[in-house]
């Protein structure tokens, strides 16, 4: 095919609009690495999608974090065990390998990604990998590398392969400069950490595949995320995880963070229905594919003042980490998520009390086990 009919053809289709008003995808990534010659006339990028009868085929990558083994159970009991397949760079405790498929999968390697899409079939893409605030701080070229080089091999293969694709953004991505108390969907945002700098970045990127390729990129901003049994990978806002296991544990708990901190938070079920539910929303109803969701926003000193409640011996101190502390001072005090509420209808389940009864009962029927062992 000469080259000049081929760009006349895709100049022509840049300048298609679809009847929504919003730009057509257009430009595949393939064009502009590839010689034109080897893209056949009638190629349809995005035919690959399911049909709605169907269930979706999963991936999960960086699925043995905090949050990922809770996102397969989650899925599975929705989609079936074997739809949903779980995937890390490290190997995964024996009762997580036997509770449904697991496989190898290092984002870094896009031919490696590739084959696991293709060769079974990966419709759905939930994209958890990453370095999370205060250990991307500790290594910043391994979060550059894993945060950006790993979203763009994801985006590539999402869009040559027509997936939707889910990337949890945080409350990271806003910086000092930032409203903070609320902080809307909409407004600036100058992180000062490779986190959310990376964050910032996978938003703005996903957006852009969707606006130019028509990718089905969908993206919440998540708070901090409490969860009882999985631990926290290296976060500013893990110490709201684990000093329920210290309450229980010691009856006391050393904060890394100034007792009137205050930091948007979430229990651990409200995120994974979040992330299903903007998964399932029809497309129709979503104004925008990047969304603040919140549940609470509390500091040390209240979530403390609830914990006494039940564990009336309960001591905290204070030891404040300078890195973690300059990094929440710069985050978000409370979110505002009031268009996540308007278009798709998210609704939280645990505020507070909710929240400390569920993980002091979590961690004490634990504790309790152990004891009788
Ligand atoms: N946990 C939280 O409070 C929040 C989490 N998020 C986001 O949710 C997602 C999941 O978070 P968590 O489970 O807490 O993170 P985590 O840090 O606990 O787990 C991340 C996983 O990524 C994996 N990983 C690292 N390098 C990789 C590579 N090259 N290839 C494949 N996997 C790799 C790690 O082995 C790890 O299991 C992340 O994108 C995070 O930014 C957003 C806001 C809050
Ligand atoms: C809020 C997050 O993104 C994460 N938990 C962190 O503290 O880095």
């Amino acid at each position: 095919m000469p080259v000049v009919w081929m760009l006349r053809r895709v100049a022509s289709r840049m300048l298609q609009r679809p009847a929504c008003g919003c730009q057509a995808p257009v430009l595949p990534s393939r064009f502009l690495g590839t010689s034109p010659q080897q893209i056949p006339a009638d190629a349809n990028y995005h035919s690959t999608s399911f049909s709605e009868a169907d269930q979706p085929r999963v991936l999960i990558t960086g699925g043995l974090g905090q949050l990922g083994v809770g996102l397969a159970s989650f899925l599975r009991k929705r989609f079936g065990k074997d739809n949903v397949i779980l995937s890390d760079i490290r190997k995964p405790p024996e009762h997580v390998f036997l509770s449904g498929p697991f496989i190898y999968s290092d984002i870094l390697d896009y031919k490696n990604l590739r084959e696991i899409v293709v060769n079974n079939r990966v419709t759905w893409l939930f994209h958890y990998s990453a370095l999370l605030s205060a250990v991307g701080e500790a290594n910043v070229s391994l979060a550059r590398a894993v945060n950006i080089t790993g979203l763009h091999n994801v985006l590539d293969v999402a869009e040559e392969h027509g997936l939707r694709l889910f990337v949890p953004s945080t409350i990271g991505a806003f910086g000092p400069t930032s409203p903070r108390n609320p902080t809307p969907d909409l407004c600036i945002q100058r992180p000062r950490t490779i986190y959310g700098v990376s964050k910032v970045h996978a938003e703005l990127m996903g957006e852009y595949y969707y606006y130019r390729y028509g990718l089905d990129f969908r993206c919440l901003r998540y708070p901090g995320i409490i969860s009882a049994d999985s631990q926290p990978g290296g976060g500013t806002t893990d110490y709201a995880v684990q000093i329920f296991h210290d309450a229980v544990k010691n009856g006391r708990f050393e904060c890394n963070l100034k007792p009137s901190t205050r930091l948007p938070m979430m229990y651990i079920d409200d995120c994974l229905r979040a992330t299903l539910e903007v998964m399932e929303a029809p497309a129709e109803s979503l104004s925008m594919r990047t969304y603040n969701v919140n549940a609470m926003s509390f500091t040390p000193a209240e979530l403390a003042q609830e914990i006494l409640k039940h564990v009336p011996e309960f001591q905290i101190t204070y030891n404040v980490d300078p890195v973690r502390q300059a990094i929440a001072d710069s985050w978000p005090m409370n979110f505002d998520d009031s268009n996540a509420r308007k278009d798709w209808g998210w609704k939280h389940d645990f505020d507070l009390p909710e929240l400390v009864t569920t993980m002091l009962n979590f961690h004490g029927s634990e504790s309790r086990v152990a004891q009788a062992n």
